[in-house]
Protein backbone atom coordinates (compact mmCIF):
# COMPACT_ATOMS: atom_id res chain seq x y z
CA UNK A 1 0.00 0.00 0.00
CA UNK A 2 1.06 3.96 -0.88
CA UNK A 3 -0.02 7.27 0.07
CA UNK A 4 0.38 9.82 -1.56
CA UNK A 5 -0.31 13.57 0.23
CA UNK A 6 -0.72 16.90 -2.47
CA UNK A 7 1.09 19.87 -0.40
CA UNK A 8 1.18 23.92 -1.51
CA UNK A 9 3.92 26.22 -1.07
CA UNK A 10 2.61 29.69 0.31
CA UNK A 11 3.03 33.34 0.04
CA UNK A 12 3.03 35.73 2.67
CA UNK A 13 0.55 38.54 1.57
CA UNK A 14 1.64 40.23 4.71
CA UNK A 15 4.62 40.13 7.42
CA UNK A 16 4.29 42.09 10.62
CA UNK A 17 7.37 41.28 12.22
CA UNK A 18 8.13 42.36 16.43
CA UNK A 19 11.48 42.61 18.15
CA UNK A 20 13.44 39.62 18.92
CA UNK A 21 11.62 37.41 21.75
CA UNK A 22 14.19 35.99 24.80
CA UNK A 23 13.79 32.34 22.81
CA UNK A 24 15.34 34.25 20.04
CA UNK A 25 11.92 33.84 18.04
CA UNK A 26 10.01 36.64 16.73
CA UNK A 27 6.19 37.39 17.53
CA UNK A 28 4.31 37.75 14.10
CA UNK A 29 1.33 38.28 12.30
CA UNK A 30 1.98 36.31 9.41
CA UNK A 31 -0.85 36.17 7.23
CA UNK A 32 -0.44 33.34 4.61
CA UNK A 33 -1.77 32.71 1.38
CA UNK A 34 -1.01 28.89 -0.10
CA UNK A 35 -0.47 28.64 -3.48
CA UNK A 36 -0.72 26.35 -6.55
CA UNK A 37 2.88 25.34 -6.88
CA UNK A 38 2.79 21.44 -4.71
CA UNK A 39 5.30 19.22 -3.81
CA UNK A 40 4.09 15.39 -3.24
CA UNK A 41 5.41 13.29 -0.29
CA UNK A 42 4.33 9.28 -1.08
CA UNK A 43 4.87 7.30 2.12
CA UNK A 44 4.94 3.18 1.61
CA UNK A 45 6.22 0.48 4.21
CA UNK A 46 9.87 0.03 4.72
CA UNK A 47 11.88 -1.98 7.18
CA UNK A 48 13.52 1.50 8.46
CA UNK A 49 13.03 5.09 7.50
CA UNK A 50 14.44 6.60 4.39
CA UNK A 51 13.93 9.42 2.43
CA UNK A 52 14.49 10.14 -1.23
CA UNK A 53 13.78 13.23 -3.39
CA UNK A 54 13.48 13.64 -6.82
CA UNK A 55 13.24 17.00 -8.61
CA UNK A 56 14.70 20.48 -9.97
CA UNK A 57 16.15 20.93 -6.54
CA UNK A 58 16.50 17.48 -5.30
CA UNK A 59 20.29 17.87 -4.57
CA UNK A 60 19.80 20.52 -2.02
CA UNK A 61 17.69 18.45 -0.13
CA UNK A 62 18.98 17.08 3.27
CA UNK A 63 17.82 12.98 2.83
CA UNK A 64 19.36 12.60 6.71
CA UNK A 65 16.71 12.77 9.72
CA UNK A 66 17.04 16.57 9.53
CA UNK A 67 14.41 16.52 6.57
CA UNK A 68 11.40 17.97 8.09
CA UNK A 69 9.82 14.96 6.47
CA UNK A 70 11.80 12.42 8.20
CA UNK A 71 10.84 14.63 11.46
CA UNK A 72 7.71 14.54 11.07
CA UNK A 73 7.35 10.40 10.68
CA UNK A 74 9.86 10.24 13.72
CA UNK A 75 7.32 12.46 15.73
CA UNK A 76 4.32 10.51 14.86
CA UNK A 77 5.69 7.15 15.14
CA UNK A 78 6.89 7.98 18.90
CA UNK A 79 3.61 9.25 19.75
CA UNK A 80 2.01 6.03 18.81
CA UNK A 81 4.54 3.99 19.96
CA UNK A 82 5.76 2.30 17.05
CA UNK A 83 9.38 2.60 14.86
CA UNK A 84 8.97 5.12 11.85
CA UNK A 85 9.55 2.10 9.51
CA UNK A 86 8.81 4.05 6.23
CA UNK A 87 10.11 4.75 3.25
CA UNK A 88 9.17 9.01 2.05
CA UNK A 89 9.53 9.89 -1.26
CA UNK A 90 9.29 13.62 -2.17
CA UNK A 91 8.09 14.83 -5.89
CA UNK A 92 9.41 18.36 -4.63
CA UNK A 93 8.35 21.31 -7.00
CA UNK A 94 8.45 24.11 -4.26
CA UNK A 95 11.88 25.97 -4.64
CA UNK A 96 14.14 25.14 -1.80
CA UNK A 97 15.07 28.27 0.78
CA UNK A 98 13.17 30.11 -1.51
CA UNK A 99 10.68 31.54 1.48
CA UNK A 100 7.72 29.35 -0.07
CA UNK A 101 7.88 26.88 2.66
CA UNK A 102 8.96 23.86 0.41
CA UNK A 103 10.54 21.58 3.78
CA UNK A 104 7.56 22.54 5.89
CA UNK A 105 4.87 21.02 3.09
CA UNK A 106 7.10 18.34 3.30
CA UNK A 107 6.84 17.65 7.03
CA UNK A 108 3.13 18.18 6.68
CA UNK A 109 2.71 16.18 3.82
CA UNK A 110 4.98 13.21 5.58
CA UNK A 111 2.84 13.38 8.79
CA UNK A 112 -0.86 13.07 7.20
CA UNK A 113 0.25 10.15 4.73
CA UNK A 114 2.09 8.15 7.32
CA UNK A 115 -0.94 8.89 9.62
CA UNK A 116 -3.23 7.47 6.52
CA UNK A 117 -0.40 4.30 5.93
CA UNK A 118 -0.32 3.79 9.85
CA UNK A 119 -4.01 4.42 10.22
CA UNK A 120 -3.24 6.23 13.53
CA UNK A 121 -6.04 8.58 13.18
CA UNK A 122 -4.74 11.19 14.71
CA UNK A 123 -7.08 14.07 15.40
CA UNK A 124 -6.78 17.49 13.31
CA UNK A 125 -5.44 19.17 16.76
CA UNK A 126 -2.84 16.50 17.25
CA UNK A 127 -1.78 16.71 13.52
CA UNK A 128 -1.40 20.35 14.59
CA UNK A 129 0.76 20.14 17.38
CA UNK A 130 2.95 17.68 15.53
CA UNK A 131 3.21 20.67 13.24
CA UNK A 132 4.22 23.21 15.45
CA UNK A 133 6.69 21.12 16.94
CA UNK A 134 8.19 20.81 13.71
CA UNK A 135 8.49 24.43 12.49
CA UNK A 136 6.57 27.57 12.79
CA UNK A 137 4.94 27.13 9.32
CA UNK A 138 4.23 24.17 8.94
CA UNK A 139 0.74 24.45 10.23
CA UNK A 140 0.29 26.39 7.84
CA UNK A 141 1.10 23.52 5.44
CA UNK A 142 -1.63 21.26 7.35
CA UNK A 143 -4.21 23.76 6.78
CA UNK A 144 -3.85 25.95 3.71
CA UNK A 145 -6.54 28.56 2.29
CA UNK A 146 -5.25 31.44 3.69
CA UNK A 147 -5.09 32.24 7.42
CA UNK A 148 -3.28 34.76 10.09
CA UNK A 149 -0.34 33.03 11.93
CA UNK A 150 0.33 34.60 15.05
CA UNK A 151 2.90 34.08 17.82
CA UNK A 152 5.48 32.34 15.84
CA UNK A 153 3.28 32.13 13.32
CA UNK A 154 1.99 28.53 14.69
CA UNK A 155 -0.97 29.88 15.85
CA UNK A 156 -3.36 30.28 13.38
CA UNK A 157 -7.20 31.90 12.26
CA UNK A 158 -8.34 30.40 8.86
CA UNK A 159 -9.27 33.63 7.26
CA UNK A 160 -12.43 34.15 4.49
CA UNK A 161 -10.89 34.29 0.49
CA UNK A 162 -12.95 36.16 -1.53
CA UNK A 163 -11.82 34.88 -5.06
CA UNK A 164 -8.87 33.72 -7.09
CA UNK A 165 -5.48 35.56 -6.61
CA UNK A 166 -3.09 35.57 -9.86
CA UNK A 167 0.68 35.07 -8.85
CA UNK A 168 4.07 35.01 -10.87
CA UNK A 169 7.25 33.81 -8.92
CA UNK A 170 10.93 34.61 -9.71
CA UNK A 171 13.28 32.29 -8.13
CA UNK A 172 16.74 33.50 -7.20
CA UNK A 173 19.89 31.72 -8.51
CA UNK A 174 21.44 31.01 -4.86
CA UNK A 175 18.88 30.46 -1.81
CA UNK A 176 18.79 32.73 1.93
CA UNK A 177 18.91 31.36 5.22
CA UNK A 178 15.58 32.35 7.28
CA UNK A 179 17.58 32.64 10.63
CA UNK A 180 19.93 34.34 8.78
CA UNK A 181 17.09 36.82 7.40
CA UNK A 182 15.72 37.50 10.77
CA UNK A 183 19.03 38.08 12.40
CA UNK A 184 19.18 40.90 9.66
CA UNK A 185 16.41 41.89 10.74
CA UNK A 186 17.37 42.25 14.26
CA UNK A 187 20.60 44.42 13.04
CA UNK A 188 18.63 46.89 10.76
CA UNK A 189 16.16 47.23 14.04
CA UNK A 190 18.19 47.76 16.73
CA UNK A 191 18.17 50.62 18.23
CA UNK A 192 14.69 51.63 16.40
CA UNK A 193 11.61 50.94 18.55
CA UNK A 194 9.56 47.81 16.55
CA UNK A 195 5.82 48.31 16.68
CA UNK A 196 3.60 45.18 17.96
CA UNK A 197 2.83 43.16 14.83
CA UNK A 198 -0.51 43.75 13.99
CA UNK A 199 -2.57 42.18 11.00
CA UNK A 200 -3.82 45.43 8.86
CA UNK A 201 -7.75 45.39 8.61
CA UNK A 202 -7.62 46.59 5.05
CA UNK A 203 -5.50 43.41 3.53
CA UNK A 204 -8.26 40.98 5.22
CA UNK A 205 -10.99 43.04 3.80
CA UNK A 206 -9.32 42.93 0.40
CA UNK A 207 -8.66 38.84 0.90
CA UNK A 208 -12.13 38.22 1.68
CA UNK A 209 -13.59 40.68 -1.05
CA UNK A 210 -11.26 39.08 -3.04
CA UNK A 211 -10.21 42.63 -4.63
CA UNK A 212 -6.54 42.38 -5.92
CA UNK A 213 -6.05 46.05 -6.14
CA UNK A 214 -6.91 46.58 -2.46
CA UNK A 215 -4.28 43.48 -2.22
CA UNK A 216 -1.82 45.22 -4.01
CA UNK A 217 -2.19 47.68 -2.25
CA UNK A 218 -1.69 46.53 1.25
CA UNK A 219 0.66 43.33 0.65
CA UNK A 220 4.08 43.87 3.28
CA UNK A 221 7.00 42.24 4.41
CA UNK A 222 8.78 43.72 7.40
CA UNK A 223 11.60 41.08 6.39
CA UNK A 224 12.09 42.51 2.64
CA UNK A 225 14.71 45.07 3.74
CA UNK A 226 16.42 42.34 5.32
CA UNK A 227 16.09 39.94 2.84
CA UNK A 228 17.23 42.87 -0.03
CA UNK A 229 20.27 43.87 2.02
CA UNK A 230 21.80 40.19 2.22
CA UNK A 231 20.76 39.97 -1.59
CA UNK A 232 20.63 43.01 -3.04
CA UNK A 233 20.34 42.00 -6.61
CA UNK A 234 16.94 40.81 -5.80
CA UNK A 235 15.91 44.69 -6.38
CA UNK A 236 16.18 44.07 -10.16
CA UNK A 237 14.08 41.37 -10.10
CA UNK A 238 11.33 43.41 -7.66
CA UNK A 239 11.96 46.28 -10.58
CA UNK A 240 11.48 43.98 -13.59
CA UNK A 241 8.28 42.51 -12.69
CA UNK A 242 6.91 45.81 -11.58
CA UNK A 243 8.03 47.62 -14.97
CA UNK A 244 6.08 44.74 -17.04
CA UNK A 245 2.56 45.54 -14.91
CA UNK A 246 2.61 43.30 -11.85
CA UNK A 247 0.50 45.34 -9.29
CA UNK A 248 2.68 44.39 -6.62
CA UNK A 249 6.12 42.84 -6.06
CA UNK A 250 7.07 42.15 -2.89
CA UNK A 251 9.76 39.21 -1.45
CA UNK A 252 7.95 36.09 -0.20
CA UNK A 253 8.68 35.42 3.34
CA UNK A 254 12.63 35.26 3.92
CA UNK A 255 12.85 35.00 0.25
CA UNK A 256 14.67 34.97 -2.14
CA UNK A 257 12.17 34.31 -4.57
CA UNK A 258 10.13 37.14 -5.17
CA UNK A 259 6.23 37.38 -5.84
CA UNK A 260 4.00 39.34 -7.80
CA UNK A 261 0.86 39.91 -7.93
CA UNK A 262 -1.10 40.19 -11.44
CA UNK A 263 -4.78 40.81 -12.25
CA UNK A 264 -5.85 38.11 -14.30
CA UNK A 265 -3.82 34.72 -16.44
CA UNK A 266 -3.16 37.23 -18.99
CA UNK A 267 -1.46 39.60 -16.74
CA UNK A 268 0.63 36.80 -15.24
CA UNK A 269 1.91 35.13 -18.78
CA UNK A 270 2.74 39.19 -19.32
CA UNK A 271 5.04 39.27 -16.11
CA UNK A 272 6.60 35.67 -16.28
CA UNK A 273 7.66 36.28 -20.23
CA UNK A 274 9.03 39.73 -19.04
CA UNK A 275 10.66 38.13 -15.77
CA UNK A 276 12.49 35.04 -17.93
CA UNK A 277 13.71 37.86 -20.33
CA UNK A 278 15.04 40.13 -17.77
CA UNK A 279 18.09 37.89 -16.81
CA UNK A 280 17.73 38.51 -12.86
CA UNK A 281 16.13 35.10 -11.74
CA UNK A 282 16.65 31.81 -12.28
CA UNK A 283 13.51 30.12 -12.81
CA UNK A 284 9.76 31.80 -13.40
CA UNK A 285 6.58 29.98 -12.43
CA UNK A 286 2.67 30.44 -12.11
CA UNK A 287 0.31 30.07 -9.36
CA UNK A 288 -3.28 30.93 -8.20
CA UNK A 289 -4.01 30.89 -4.68
CA UNK A 290 -5.45 30.24 -2.65
CA UNK A 291 -5.21 26.19 -2.48
CA UNK A 292 -6.12 23.45 -0.44
CA UNK A 293 -4.11 22.30 2.22
CA UNK A 294 -2.44 18.78 2.54
CA UNK A 295 -4.73 16.62 0.68
CA UNK A 296 -4.45 12.67 0.40
CA UNK A 297 -4.33 12.21 -3.74
CA UNK A 298 -4.06 8.37 -3.75
CA UNK A 299 -7.97 7.72 -2.08
CA UNK A 300 -7.12 3.76 -2.11
CA UNK A 301 -4.43 4.20 -0.05
CA UNK A 302 -6.30 5.30 3.10
CA UNK A 303 -7.00 2.73 5.29
C1 LIG B 1 9.92 33.63 7.37
C2 LIG B 1 8.80 32.63 7.34
C3 LIG B 1 7.49 33.39 7.02
O1 LIG B 1 6.40 32.53 6.88
O2 LIG B 1 8.94 31.59 6.40
P1 LIG B 1 9.94 31.43 5.12
O3 LIG B 1 9.71 32.64 4.28
O4 LIG B 1 11.33 31.31 5.62
O5 LIG B 1 9.47 30.17 4.40
C4 LIG B 1 8.65 31.92 8.72
O6 LIG B 1 8.53 32.85 9.77
C5 LIG B 1 9.77 30.94 9.01
O7 LIG B 1 9.19 29.81 9.52
P2 LIG B 1 9.99 28.40 9.61
O8 LIG B 1 10.89 28.26 8.44
O9 LIG B 1 8.97 27.35 9.87
O10 LIG B 1 10.88 28.68 10.87
P3 LIG B 1 11.33 27.72 12.06
O11 LIG B 1 11.85 26.45 11.49
O12 LIG B 1 10.26 27.66 13.10
O13 LIG B 1 12.54 28.58 12.65
C6 LIG B 1 13.75 28.73 11.95
C7 LIG B 1 14.46 29.96 12.49
O14 LIG B 1 13.81 31.14 11.99
C8 LIG B 1 13.76 32.14 12.99
N1 LIG B 1 12.35 32.46 13.29
C9 LIG B 1 11.34 31.72 12.78
C10 LIG B 1 10.03 32.05 13.03
C11 LIG B 1 9.77 33.18 13.84
N2 LIG B 1 8.52 33.54 14.14
N3 LIG B 1 10.79 33.91 14.35
C12 LIG B 1 12.08 33.57 14.07
O15 LIG B 1 13.00 34.26 14.53
C13 LIG B 1 14.51 31.59 14.18
O16 LIG B 1 15.84 32.01 14.03
C14 LIG B 1 14.42 30.09 13.99
O17 LIG B 1 15.49 29.40 14.59
N1 LIG C 1 11.88 18.41 2.93
C1 LIG C 1 12.70 19.45 2.79
N2 LIG C 1 12.69 20.15 1.66
C2 LIG C 1 13.50 21.22 1.51
N3 LIG C 1 14.38 21.63 2.42
C3 LIG C 1 14.43 20.97 3.57
C4 LIG C 1 13.58 19.86 3.80
N4 LIG C 1 13.82 19.41 5.03
C5 LIG C 1 14.78 20.20 5.54
N5 LIG C 1 15.15 21.14 4.67
C6 LIG C 1 16.18 22.19 4.94
O1 LIG C 1 15.47 23.42 5.15
C7 LIG C 1 16.08 24.51 4.49
C8 LIG C 1 15.00 25.52 4.12
O2 LIG C 1 14.26 25.00 3.06
P1 LIG C 1 12.80 25.42 2.62
O3 LIG C 1 11.79 24.96 3.60
O4 LIG C 1 12.66 24.94 1.22
O5 LIG C 1 12.89 26.99 2.57
P2 LIG C 1 12.15 28.20 3.30
O6 LIG C 1 12.34 28.01 4.80
O7 LIG C 1 12.86 29.40 2.78
O8 LIG C 1 10.74 28.16 2.88
C9 LIG C 1 16.82 23.87 3.30
O9 LIG C 1 17.96 24.58 2.96
C10 LIG C 1 17.16 22.47 3.80
O10 LIG C 1 18.46 22.43 4.37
Amino acid sequence: MTVTVRVPAKVNVQLAVAASRPDGFHDLANVFLAVGLYDEVTATPADELRITCEGRDADQVPLDRTNLAARAAIALAERYGRGPDVHLHIAKDIPVAGGMAGGSADGAGALVACDALWGTHASQAELLEICAELGSDVPFSLVGGAALGVGRGERLTPLEVGGAFHWVFATAVRGLSTPAVYREFDRLTAGTEVPDPVASAELLDALAKGDVDALAATVSNDLQPAALSLFPELTATLDAGRAAGALAALVSGSGPTTAFLVRDPAGAQAVAAALAASGTCRNVRTAVGPAPGATVVTPDGLN
